[in-house]
């Protein structure tokens, strides 16, 4: 298993595509994310796959359901062996706990993870789907209730990390995605971070997309990634 806190987001619309990218990597220096894309296109068997390269896969298909459906969805999801797993937190405590009772909490389960608001999500958006309150106040509360349901950790913005960390302690696990080294491209983010500032505010684990696999030597800029937060 990978000790790295480094998860590239695999968003390729072919296994093909995905599978040439993951060859440029080196599976003890980063873990891989499969998300909606690639999985709808190309099921189990690329997760099995990169596995067999040695990758630890975080399966992000942020379940958001009745309790029975996504306590089955997780169940699946862990048979097949993957290292980490995500619900939405906005599915309410019993989905989660039903999420966490459906893969047990034995030393070899899949991190079981919720999504709090979306690192794309502005006020206005936030506003305009009728949630009140600030962000930062909403992450904390689905955060909370994410742990007292057995969640290992949640996907959050790495400007809520210092927060979560200062109330839930060390051992929740925080994962950040919206990480963008300087210079490169934001894209559809709006709540980033460098991924030095991600880590120094308390991330555990930065998922990095595109400032990675669109670079002209993607393990080039995962070593420069590396080097910068040494
Ligand atoms: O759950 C996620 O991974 C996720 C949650 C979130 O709030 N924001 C977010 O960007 N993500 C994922 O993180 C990855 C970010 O990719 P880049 O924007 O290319 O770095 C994408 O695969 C998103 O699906």
């Amino acid at each position: 298993m990978s000790q790295s806190n480094i998860i590239v987001a695999l968003d390729y619309s072919d296994a093909n595509a995905a599978l040439a990218m993951a060859e440029q990597l080196d599976p003890t220096r980063c873990r891989l994310k499969v998300g909606k894309e690639l999985f709808t296109i190309s099921g189990p068997e690329i997760v099995r796959n990169l596995q067999q390269q040695g990758f630890d896969i975080f399966l992000d298909l942020k379940y958001h359901d009745i309790p029975n459906t996504v306590a089955k969805a997780c169940a699946a999801a862990a048979e097949l062996g993957v290292w980490m797993m995500n619900v939405h937190t906005l599915g309410g405590p019993a989905m989660m706990s039903a999420a966490r009772e459906a893969i047990g909490s034995n030393h070899d389960a899949p991190l079981l993870i919720g999504v709090t608001l979306l690192t794309s999500m502005d006020q206005e958006t936030f506003e305009t789907i009728g949630l009140q309150g600030t962000i930062p106040e909403t992450v904390l509360r689905l955060a909370v209730m994410a742990a007292d349901n057995g969640l290992d950790g949640v996907v959050c913005s790495a400007h809520e990390t210092a927060m979560l960390k200062a109330e839930l302690g060390s051992q929740f696990q925080l994962v950040t995605p919206g990480i963008r080294p300087a210079g490169s491209a934001k894209g559809d983010q709006h709540r980033i971070m460098t991924p030095v500032q991600a880590i120094q505010a308390g991330s555990h684990y930065l998922v990095i997309g595109r400032p990675i696999t669109g670079a002209a030597d993607p393990m080039q800029k995962l070593i420069e990634i590396e080097n910068e937060l040494r």
